[in-house]
């Protein structure tokens, strides 16, 4: 395709100036071009297939960047990348260097709200629409939110904050709501109900026969049917999004702009509260994607469009969650009183085969993390055994439901944290940098730390065994290739091992660095631990190590502040030893998208890195002189 229409769009002022009939052209060349581009970069492809025509639009009607428009998780704004003056630029997508994969205020202004965690949209946009009422200011905020994230307890209590006036003052928000009946997987919950029944007419119906019934032989009948007329909802019971307040629109076909151009005019000069219902197609255009949203969620990599994903032909190595996935339905073989929850990550979890074999044990609570965190504890207090299978970055949702409902009661709830440390290509949003700082504080919690696949299995039995609440953390992608055993046997609890055994130098490596740590140490001829646990620590492995090294390195991919090595201090200052300790870990800043490997070595992570910064703390053949007062 020659993007004619396209090449001429450097920002949205130009696409007004087209004349409204060249509009779909227009939207199939964008939907040709960002096809294209995540063909060549990898990337969110679904979604952002399905938002074409609704992009259009919005940039159409609405005086943009001044007007504001907040995407939710924002995984669906390359269309909206392309219009505002980024179509050169996508070929750096999600690529050290280029441009992000999800909204960002520091890269455009069109970007009013940073995302990449769902539904935070309606939260921020009301508070754009309160400012402006505020600051006397005449313009609209925009939250465009999907049906999945829109099943999340944040997006509710927006609303119910978001339809009433404040002090007067009721803000211009309009929240349109793109329902393509679909998560990352299939949608879950009686809201997903709700929306069907909705999109098939039966409750408006319903509601509006219920209410003429009511009505009726009272002098408020004709003048409900008069007034029907013209405003919906106002007099009969309306759909769930008016009883909150807001003036309910819908549903829509969202890739008709006939439909979708004349209806946002419409809304965009209406004062107060509204609510658009648009239907899309994820995948829109694209047969494969259409064909299967789930699979077609997101492309890892480059892809032929004419082929579709293709199996690569090696194939790939095990992965971290492969192997929790292959862990969950082995312990659910053994013990019937497992229970498998996901805050709609089935796929990335990796627990699509444990909802097959045992769908009555298997829950899908939408995306809804605090909720799955209290839902645990309430099984937990019942018998149950529940394992909550949880991005690291996403289990910050559900802190306060980590202490108050979980380890306070010191239930046994297992938390399988997938995605800890750095992910790479969603960047900052999505990197599970802090888990080990924000468990590791919380008293009766223990973290565990495996080092490859096999310990990942292992430590997940321990932890499933463990009567307290335990976090398993294991990064994205593949370990060092270590074929986990079968067999499944109880780690030593709290009780790290000595891996190499060398001189002057002692790496505590907690975790998956322990593999490029072994790599440095073969160079410095240095001793190296693999720690295991993060909580409990083991102690006597650290005054041991401190006692025959002059100095110790504490090695983690999580943040520095706070994290293992923090541990490790404590520890060592607790027990009065005094000894130089070096603490590797995610630096105090948030690391951009890129090249997992890339990342990690400009942390200083991989082998060469930790070398290098050992080498710089305490020279080349290290000589530390250690305290008088040393253990
Ligand atoms: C708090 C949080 N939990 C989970 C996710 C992972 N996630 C990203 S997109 C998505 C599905 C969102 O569905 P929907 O809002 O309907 O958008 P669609 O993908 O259908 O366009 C999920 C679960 C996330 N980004 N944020
Ligand atoms: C937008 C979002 O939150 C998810 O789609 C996320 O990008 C998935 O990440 P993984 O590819 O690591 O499962
Ligand atoms: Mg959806």
């Amino acid at each position: 395709m020659d993007y004619t229409l396209l090449k001429g769009i450097d920002s949205p002022a130009d696409l007004r100036r087209l004349p409204r009939t060249e509009l779909r052209k227009l939207a199939d060349e964008l939907r040709a071009y960002v096809l294209e581009s995540v063909s060549k970069t990898g990337g969110h492809l679904g979604s952002n297939l399905g938002t074409v025509e609704l992009t259009v639009a919005l940039h159409y009607v609405f005086n943009t960047p001044e007007d504001r428009l907040v995407w939710d998780v924002g995984h669906q704004t390359y269309p909206h990348k392309v219009l505002t003056g980024r179509r050169d630029r996508m070929g750096g997508l999600r690529q050290i260097g280029g441009i992000s994969g999800f909204p960002r205020r520091d890269e455009s202004e069109y970007d009013t709200f940073g995302t990449g965690h769902s539904s935070t949209s309606i939260s921020a946009a009301h508070g754009m629409a309160m400012a402006a009422k505020l600051k006397g200011e005449n313009r609209k905020a925009v939250a465009i939110i999907g049906d999945g994230s829109m099943t999340a307890g944040m997006a509710f209590e927006a609303l119910n904050n978001a339809g009433v006036a404040h002090g007067g003052l009721l803000g211009d928000v309009l929240v349109i709501l793109n329902d393509n009946d679909m998560s990352i997987s299939p949608p879950v919950g009686a809201l997903n109900k709700y929306l069907a029944r909705l999109m098939s007419g039966s409750i408006y119906s319903a509601a509006r026969e219920g209410a003429k019934s009511v009505l009726k032989n009272t002098p408020l009948y004709e003048f409900a049917r008069k007034f029907e007329e013209h405003t919906k909802g106002m007099v009969v019971p309306g759909t769930i999004f008016e009883e909150f307040g807001f003036n309910y629109v819908g549903p829509i076909d969202g890739h008709d702009l006939d439909a979708l151009i004349p209806t946002l005019e419409n809304l965009r000069d209406k004062k107060g509260p509204q609510f658009l219902h648009i239907v899309t197609k994820k995948g829109a255009g694209y047969k494969l994607a259409e064909a299967d949203p789930v699979k077609y969620h997101a492309a890892s990599g480059k892809f032929d469009p004419a082929v579709g994903f293709v199996k690569p032909a090696t194939p790939p190595k095990t992965t971290f969650t492969q192997v929790f996935g292959d862990w969950l339905c082995d312990m659910a073989e053994q013990d019937q009183r497992l229970v498998g929850i996901t805050p709609a990550m089935r796929e990335g979890s990796g627990m699509v085969e444990f909802h097959k074999r045992f769908p009555q044990r298997y829950h899908d609570v939408g995306i809804a993390e605090q909720h799955s965190v209290t839902f645990a504890a309430g099984l937990a207090c019942e018998g149950i055994k529940p394992v909550v299978a949880i991005y690291s970055t996403f289990l910050q949702r559900a802190y306060d439901q980590m202490v108050h409902d979980v380890a306070i009661q010191n239930l046994p709830v297992l938390f399988a944290l997938d995605r800890a440390g750095l992910v790479g290509a969603d960047g900052a949003t999505h990197a599970g940098n802090y888990d080990i700082a924000y468990t590791r504080c919380i008293p009766n919690m223990a973290v565990l730390t495996p080092a490859d696949e096999d310990e990942c299995r292992q430590a997940l039995y321990t932890g499933f065994l463990h009567d307290g609440p335990v976090t398993v953390r294991y990064p994205r992608g593949a370990g060092a290739g270590v074929v986990p055993v079968k067999a499944m046997t109880a780690q030593a609890w709290g009780r790290g091992e000595i891996r190499r055994k060398g001189q002057r130098i002692a790496v505590l490596a907690f975790g998956t660095l322990l593999y490029p740590a072994l790599e440095a140490a073969e160079r410095l001829d240095a001793t190296v631990a693999n720690m295991r646990f993060v909580k409990p620590l083991d102690t006597e492995l650290v005054a041991e190590l401190a006692r025959t090294h002059d100095a110790l390195v504490t090695l983690e991919d999580g943040c520095i502040m706070g994290g293992a090595g923090s541990a490790v201090t404590e520890a060592l200052n607790a027990a009065g030893i005094h000894v130089p300790v070096l603490q590797l870990g995610l630096p105090d800043e948030f690391v951009e998208h890129g090249d997992p490997a890339k990342l990690m070595s400009l942390c200083g992570l991989d082998a060469a890195g930790i070398e290098a910064s050992i080498v710089k703390r305490f020279g080349a053949k290290p000589q530390v002189v250690r305290s008088s007062a040393a253990g």
